[in-house]
């Protein structure tokens, strides 16, 4: 049994902290309002995100870090990517020494470029309280992870003895979990497929079907393998669970805060009028503009990213995006039988 903070009492926070609990770990969870913590060790519900989900009596929550992290060696983050570097920097200074830190976050920070496990270590730079950094990620909705469905996901760290670990800290009958030493591949997938299913959102708004469904997501996936292998991850990660994987769930179900984000874009509503709505991160937006000024000061062409971008924080509409793409110059499909 490991004692484990899990920081970020959110849809994803509080699913994972569901897992560690079943599996019989001490879980103290951090939330920012105190009326959720009451919810949360009083009726040990959160139905602002996960309604209608009782969760273990066992899972603690706290509003203050000291708090929650007292007698805590492992750590589990799940906020949206923009709260990073403030989430870091509220807890670094009570956290012990040679901690490992477990990140289930999925975005790239604009303009720096960062990936989130990079956010992490930049922020530890002058405290070194960081033994290892793993990141989380894979096909798993929370509201099918709280209803205790099958789910897959993939632990990475440099280290694979971290990663290991990790991987016992939440495998059960329900939660299988995979590991792999490509901390990049498995976050560039995690953070480049919300893009994609952003604009498969935005075609099911239009009105199209599943021919433009199929062709993004295939073409999707050739442009976020295109940048993750120019950032140095393996190939092979982005038709693993991390990739091909995530990119199914999210660019197929209702559950995705992307996909339902773009079909509302898609459907005429303003990028700030849906924001309102969701209630909830969609991480995608800051991703698209992250990975596409990345892709440009790389030279990596990622045709998906560059219209989505120009719709988010150009003005192009949904349909000028989709006759520009249909119009780009013929190419091959396989561009690397042909160099
Ligand atoms: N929900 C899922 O199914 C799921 C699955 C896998 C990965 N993720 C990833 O997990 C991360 C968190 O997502 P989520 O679904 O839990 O989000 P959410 O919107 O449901 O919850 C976000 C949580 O972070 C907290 N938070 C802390 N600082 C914040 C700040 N400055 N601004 C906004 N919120 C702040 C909020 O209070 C809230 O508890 C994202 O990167 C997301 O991509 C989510
Ligand atoms: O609801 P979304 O779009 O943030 O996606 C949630 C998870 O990342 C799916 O694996």
């Amino acid at each position: 049994m490991t004692k484990i903070a899990v920081i970020g009492a959110g849809s994803w926070g509080s699913a994972l902290a569901l897992v560690l609990a079943d599996n019989g770990h001490e879980v103290r969870l951090h939330a920012r309002r105190e009326d959720q913590v009451d919810e949360m060790n009083q009726c040990h519900t959160n139905e602002s995100y996960l309604p209608g989900v009782v969760f273990p009596a066992s899972i603690r929550a706290y509003t203050k870090m000291k708090e929650v992290l007292q007698g805590v060696s492992v750590v589990l983050i799940a906020v949206p990517t923009k709260a990073m570097r403030e989430t870091m920097r509220a807890l670094l200074p009570s956290l012990a020494e040679d901690a490992m830190v477990i990140h289930a976050s999925k975005g790239i920070e604009p303009v720096t470029h960062k990936r989130v496990s990079e956010i992490i270590a930049e922020e530890d730079k002058q405290m070194k309280k960081i033994a290892h950094i793993a990141v989380l990620s894979g096909p798993s909705h929370a509201e099918e992870v709280a209803l205790r469905q099958p789910t897959t996901v993939t632990v990475a760290s440099e280290n694979i003895e971290a990663a290991q670990f990790a991987q016992n800290l939440f495998m059960n009958k329900q939660f299988r979990v995979y590991t792999n030493p490509d901390l990049i591949g498995v976050e560039m997938g995690g953070a480049l497929k919300n893009i994609i299913a952003l604009v498969c959102g935005i075609t099911n708004g239009l009105g199209l079907g599943d021919n433009t469904k199929a062709a993004i997501m295939t073409r999707g996936l050739a442009e976020m393998s295109r940048l993750g292998v120019h950032m140095g991850a393996n190939p092979l990660t982005f038709s693993g669970l991390s990739g091909l994987g995530d990119l199914i769930v999210t660019c197929t179900s209702v559950h995705s805060r992307n996909w339902r984000a773009g079909r509302m874009i898609g459907e005429g509503l303003s990028m700030d009028e849906v924001l309102a709505q969701m209630g909830m991160v969609v991480e995608g937006v800051r991703t698209t503009k992250a990975a596409y000024e990345l892709a440009q000061e790389k030279g990596v062409e990622m045709p998906l990213t560059e219209a989505l971008n120009s719709v988010l924080f150009e003005g192009v509409t949904p349909q000028e995006a989709t006759e520009q793409l249909m119009a780009r110059m013929r190419t091959h499909e396989v561009e690397t039988l042909f160099e």
